[in-house]
């Protein structure tokens, strides 16, 4: 599995899929490494050259201390399309993966052809939402907030039809480093994008769960409204809707991107 240099860290990554197609980069949430895809990679590698990666304090990759910046997220995305030759790439990223979509459709727009952007915003919560859970999981480690991210992010009727799922994704969120987890906290505490990104013109897909509580419909309303010619198709999932509506999720994305 590559790995790359981005800055004062390392970056890990995997590409997968079929060479003769586009590059296509997934780009995962908070708390989760590139298995958050494992829905998704076998639908769409036939059609597309898959580059994933493990965004910064997360997985395989390094977890350096302190504040992140999504100028550090984005500039981790485009030092692993340079690793691995991708001149440019359609881009899919849910919830911090979104805002990190946003960045880079904002500050290196020449190196991406589509967006899909899944249960995200352009600014997520604040201060009063970020810096409790960036002390908790400071002073406390991990576990203490998992039980919480975990219902934020399947509904109640998801994590009794499919608990194996949801213990996966669990056990994803704790081996998350506890300083890469608050690093990227910060870096949502510290971003608005709002502004930047009405000046966006890549072909847009806007994904929403009818029943997300941590990036509410209303957040990607606002990114459709945002983006000129910008599309949105609301799922029935709270906020992982790449993994409680797959089958919808991955019909919307593989139909928006082959089109
Ligand atoms: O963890 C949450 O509550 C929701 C979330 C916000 C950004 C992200 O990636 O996940």
């Amino acid at each position: 599995m590559p790995y790359t240099r981005s800055g004062e860290t390392t970056i890990h990554y995997e590409v997968t899929g079929n060479p003769l197609k586009p590059w296509l980069v997934l780009s995962n949430s908070l708390g989760t490494d590139i298995g958050f895809w494992d829905d998704q990679v076998g639908v769409l590698e036939s059609d597309f050259r898959i580059l994933r990666y493990d965004t910064r304090g997360h997985g395989g990759s390094g977890a350096p201390e302190g504040d992140y910046t999504f100028e550090q997220l984005g500039g981790d995305v485009l030092a692993v399309m340079d690793a691995a030759g991708a001149d440019t790439a359609r881009f899919c990223g849910l919830s911090m993966g979104g805002t990190t979509g946003l960045w880079l459709a904002i500050n290196a727009p020449q190196r991406f052809e589509q967006l899909v952007l899944c249960n995200t915003g352009a600014k997520i919560g604040d201060a009063s939402v970020w810096q409790p859970r960036i002390d908790a999981v400071k002073s406390d480690g991990i576990a203490p907030i998992v039980e919480g991210v975990v219902e934020r992010w399947f509904t109640e009727g998801f994590r009794q039809a499919e608990p194996k799922t949801v213990d996966r994704i669990r056990a994803m969120i704790l081996r998350t480093s506890p300083a890469g987890y608050a690093g990227c906290c910060a870096a949502l505490r510290d971003t608005d994008l709002r502004a930047g990104m009405q000046a966006i013109r890549l072909p847009t897909l806007v994904v929403a769960g009818a029943h997300d509580p941590a990036t509410p419909p209303a957040l990607s309303e606002e990114i459709r409204a945002a983006i000129p010619g910008s599309r949105m198709v609301t799922l029935p999932a709270a906020h992982l809707s790449n993994i409680e509506a797959r089958a919808e999720f991955n019909d919307a994305v593989s139909d928006f991107l082959k089109g």
